[in-house]
């Protein structure tokens, strides 16, 4: 089972993704998100990353236009946009979001996407369960709400249900002494045991 942690913001949360033994970190490149890391700071934090780490990266944004000035400076990331990627972007390099099981079938037939993504949330921590077409799918990363006490629920209702991989942000953060939200070491632990010991690995 892949999991990715989303939404990260600095090279401390980064070391944690990796140490916890997450298989991607993401960042949200998308200015209108609260988690949006300016280039600048981007550029810094990228040379501060190892290079061995780089390859797990995964980009995110709402439109392309907000990840092109990224992706030119970093062609190990992967991009993960929600509108359709130019022509001139490798699929090996794309994460495309799809809300219906047919959407996944197409993706995986015509190789648009090297990973695609149940998303309903974008970021927002909304919870709307998961639909059942969801489990067992090649490629297919689900998130959306995701936390420690959703996992939890789904563990007690679905436990064994098979998964190729999960996609955390909003349920790993808690407020930190300013009252902004930022990643949470605890809850980054949690949630990737309460994955491992409930799910089963739907990875080749
Ligand atoms: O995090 C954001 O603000 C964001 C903005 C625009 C597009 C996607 C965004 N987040 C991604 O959405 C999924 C689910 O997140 P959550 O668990 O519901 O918070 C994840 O990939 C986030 O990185």
């Amino acid at each position: 089972m892949l999991v990715k942690a989303c939404g990260l913001r600095n090279l401390q949360e980064i070391s944690w993704a990796h140490d916890l033994g997450y298989n991607f970190w993401g960042i949200v490149v998308d200015p209108n998100s609260k988690r949006y890391v300016p280039t600048q700071d981007f550029e810094s934090l990228w040379d501060s990353v190892p290079t061995e780490w780089r390859s797990r990266c995964v980009l995110v944004a709402r439109k392309w236009q907000w990840l092109s000035i990224y992706a030119r400076t970093c062609g190990e990331a992967l991009l993960q946009c929600y509108e359709p990627f130019p022509d001139f972007v490798a699929p090996e390099r794309c994460i495309l979001p799809v809300t219906r099981e047919e959407e996944w079938q197409i993706c995986r037939a015509q190789q648009r996407a090297v990973y695609s993504l149940y998303d309903v949330s974008l970021g927002s921590g909304e919870w709307q369960g998961l639909p059942p077409w969801c489990s067992d799918k090649a490629g297919l990363f689900v998130a959306g709400g995701l936390s420690e006490d959703r996992l939890q629920e789904l563990a007690t209702k679905e436990r064994g249900r098979r998964f190729f991989g999960f996609d955390l942000s909003s349920g790993l953060e808690g407020d930190d002494v300013s009252g902004r939200s930022r990643k949470d070491y605890r809850k980054m632990a949690e949630c990737l045991k309460i994955i491992r010991n409930n799910f089963l690995d739907g990875t080749p």
